[in-house]
């Protein structure tokens, strides 16, 4: 491999000393190859140096001794794998006995260092065998996806890019509920309408509770089934949703139809394991500044508030298996919002944290989750609006990035996809675009939401 990347390297100088001028994309596979040639170089003395070797094995040394040769150098972990990527290179490594995927991990800085580059991490992919992965340059500095990115799978939506050059993907299949939580201005907008332009070409209903006077979401109302933009038509509106949620269920139910003949495989345990004729829509429902829902100034507000909690609480439950999503957006989301909403918390699974002020702020995301997430995210600088962390129930976290889309761009893509907007018969009252009308219709009256489509 070290002589296949010498005679590359060799071949791309000679070729760009011939034409100093070339595309930017040969300035880019230049720079990976001088990066691979350098790691494959250095890379016995670099593991050596950062502690990542182990003596070798006694064997070895009583046949040195015994031949009367040198003695065998320690051993760093085996090279698996090699693969260029367009943000650096990824290394896959088969651990040394004694070594575990902790020790990569505590000497990534050390080995960023040694090799020059800007980021390294590793993850384990399975006992033995970790992967690292380092890229060249910052590359969440100006976010560009990969255009394999695009190869989305059903509910899986790329929506950021990760530290490490990897694409960060927003999967409702395997995380159905999520909550995102950041200072103002920290990129929480941004960030949901890139699950939106997302999700847009994909059989799915978007939903959007938008008490900010529907600022975020009202634009993008062609591709939306069903939009709130008070608490009162929220509570309605979720009302509705728990009342799809009791259908589904009985439609799931109707169809298992078990009998002794049928095999464990085709019992339907949710909407996936319907015949697709049958399957409903699956919903997303995405909430922009939760606490709108969750504050109340008088008694009538305060049942109101206890309403829509409840109504979240129980989608957040059972919604799964009925194909409802919730993605979840606020500034702050604990216990000073009232009963309901950390037992709400609970159930949503994916956490993100843009900027938060405070550490009680990543607290909420995080502390029942990842104490390392929890400090990351309130290094966040200021100046870095978008940067967030994003994390899981497993305690596993990622530095994340989304592109930045503009409003323009997201409404574009939302008219383009606006015949895709499934018409859901229990939100119809909540459809902020006439059904019927093609996406080259004009702005039309909403339901009982109001506000102007873009
Ligand atoms: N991923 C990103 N890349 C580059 N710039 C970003 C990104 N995300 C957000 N920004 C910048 O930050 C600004 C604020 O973002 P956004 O409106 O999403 O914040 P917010 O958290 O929703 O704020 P608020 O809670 O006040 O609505 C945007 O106008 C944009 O200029």
């Amino acid at each position: 491999m070290t002589r296949f990347a010498v005679a590359l390297v060799l071949v791309v100088a000679a070729v760009g000393l011939l034409r100093w001028r070339r595309p930017a994309w040969y300035w880019l596979t230049f720079g990976v190859t001088l990066a691979v040639l350098r790691v494959l170089v250095r890379y016995g003395s670099v593991m050596d140096a950062c502690g990542l070797t182990v003596p070798p094995a006694r064997w070895r040394l009583a046949l040195a001794r015994t031949t009367h040769r040198p003695l065998p150098e320690p051993r760093p972990p085996r090279i698996l794998r090699l693969r260029p990527t367009r943000t650096g290179l990824v290394l896959r490594l088969k651990l040394r006995p004694g070594q575990d995927a902790f020790d990569v991990a505590a000497a990534s800085d050390r080995l960023r260092h040694s090799f020059s580059m800007y980021g390294v991490t590793s993850r384990e992919l399975r006992s033995g065998v970790v992967e690292v992965w380092m890229t060249g340059y910052d590359v969440l500095k100006r976010v560009q996806m990969p255009a394999a990115a695009a190869e989305s799978r059903p509910m899986r939506v790329p929506v950021a890019l990760r530290e490490d050059g990897s694409v960060h993907y927003r999967d409702y299949r395997a995380i159905p509920h999520a909550l995102t939580l950041g200072a103002t201005e920290s990129g929480k907008s941004v960030y949901q309408r890139n699950l939106v332009v997302g999700l847009a070409p994909m059989d799915v209903a978007l939903v959007g509770i938008d008490c900010k006077r529907g600022v975020e979401l009202f634009p993008l109302a062609r591709r939306f089934s069903a939009l709130a933009d008070t608490p009162d038509a929220a509570a309605e509106l979720l009302d509705a949703l728990v009342a799809r949620m009791a259908d589904v269920y009985q439609l799931i139910r109707d169809q298992q139809r078990i009998t002794s003949d049928v095999p464990d495989a085709e019992i339907a345990a949710d909407i996936w394991d319907l015949p697709e004729e049958l399957r409903p829509t699956p919903v997303v429902v995405l909430v922009d500044e939760v606490a709108e829902l969750a504050l109340y100034a008088s008694k009538e507000e305060e049942r109101r508030r206890d309403r829509i909690v409840t109504a979240l609480v129980r989608l957040a439950q059972l919604g799964r298996a009925a194909g409802i999503y919730l993605e979840i957006c606020g500034q702050r989301f604990g216990s000073e919002l009232g009963k309901g909403i950390t037992m709400l918390r609970a159930q949503l699974t994916g956490r993100t944290a843009h900027r938060v002020n405070d550490e009680s702020s990543a607290n909420m995301a995080f502390g029942d989750i990842s104490p390392d997430a929890v400090l990351a995210a309130i290094q966040i600088p200021a100046e870095m609006r978008g940067l967030a962390i994003a994390g899981d129930s497993s305690g596993g976290w990622h530095r994340i990035r989304a592109p930045h889309t503009s409003l323009r761009q997201a409404v574009n893509i939302c008219n383009r996809h606006a015949d895709r907007t499934p018409d859901l018969p229990e939100l119809a009252p909540f459809r902020p675009v006439r059904p019927g009308l093609g996406s080259d219709s004009g702005p039309v009256p909403l339901g009982k939401a109001s506000s102007a489509t873009a």
